[in-house]
């Protein structure tokens, strides 16, 4: 029997940029969190920074297509994310570590990746391979058939990590996703994200100037739903030089751009 291919499944997988966003607006409740926003990003590690409440996490709910845009547009990985038609290809195609994610405590490790792999709709007969290479990259192999509720912050994250990787996603969305890791997986997680960024985009926000230092090939940063700055983690180090406060030159670079854009914004 010949099957009829459908347009999508031809449909060009390359694009110039993952996320496309022109002045985009989003609200978290009624709060205007994002404020037009806009931002290009394309295949590479980029760390998002910003202080509390700068919009992070809601921007990367957006991206999530978890909440709509209230305004500007939105463009996912070629598509037009306000295509609802077209959401769930790049929902398959996307990965996302919530900042507080939910689970079933009485889930094992395998249990979770392998449920977060079905949900994002990966053919039956792949998921448990799948799933077993997310867990092994993030050295959870021992713990894989333990149940979520016996483990450490740190490896909860890293099981989180895992079902966010599952289906080798174009577009990784990590919000905050080093809190609990102790040093050496700290090292470890950025080793990964390295590796993942030489063909997906990935967007990992944290506080943690020196995670993007060390691991990120571009910085955006936000500060009241705009953004502040794009560069390289060098530009941090430079701008550091300037003045700012922290306790190494990326830091004081950091809070250097954040005094100038909020004196510049009074
Ligand atoms: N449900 C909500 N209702 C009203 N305001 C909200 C809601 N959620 C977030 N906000 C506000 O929106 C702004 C942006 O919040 P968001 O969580 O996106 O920031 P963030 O940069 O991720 O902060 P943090 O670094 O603290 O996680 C903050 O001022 C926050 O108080």
């Amino acid at each position: 029997m010949v099957r009829a291919i459908g347009a999508q499944e031809i449909a060009p997988t390359r694009h110039a940029w993952a996320i496309e966003a022109t002045a985009l607006k989003v609200k978290a409740g009624r709060h205007l969190a994002v404020d037009g926003l806009d931002l290009a990003l394309g295949t590479g590690v980029h760390g998002l920074l910003g202080p509390n409440g700068a919009g992070k996490s809601t921007l990367m709910r957006a991206l999530a297509t978890v909440v709509r845009p209230n305004g500007g547009t939105l463009r996912l990985l070629g598509t037009d994310a306000a295509r609802t038609r077209e959401l769930r290809r790049t929902r398959g195609r996307l990965g996302y570590l919530p900042q507080q994610f939910g689970y079933y405590p009485r889930f094992t490790v395998r249990d979770y990746v392998e449920y977060m792999a079905w949900l994002r709709e990966m053919p039956a007969s792949a998921v448990p391979a799948a799933a077993q290479r997310a867990i092994e990259r993030v050295r959870l192999a021992d713990r894989a058939d333990k149940r979520l509720k016996s483990l450490s912050g740190g490896m909860l994250r890293r099981a989180g990590i895992a079902q966010a990787i599952v289906n080798e996603p174009d577009l990784l969305l990590l919000d905050e996703p080093t809190v609990g890791l102790d040093p050496e997986q700290r090292v470890e997680f950025r080793e990964l994200i390295r590796e993942l960024g030489t063909e997906a985009c990935v967007l990992v926000s944290t506080h943690l100037v020196e995670d993007v230092v060390a691991a990120c090939s571009d910085v955006v940063l936000m500060d009241l739903g705009k953004l502040v700055h794009q560069g390289v983690p060098a530009d941090l180090v430079r701008l550091g030089e300037n003045g700012g406060v922290g306790d190494s030159p990326a830091e004081r670079g950091y809070s250097y751009l954040l005094a100038q854009h909020r004196g510049g914004a009074r």
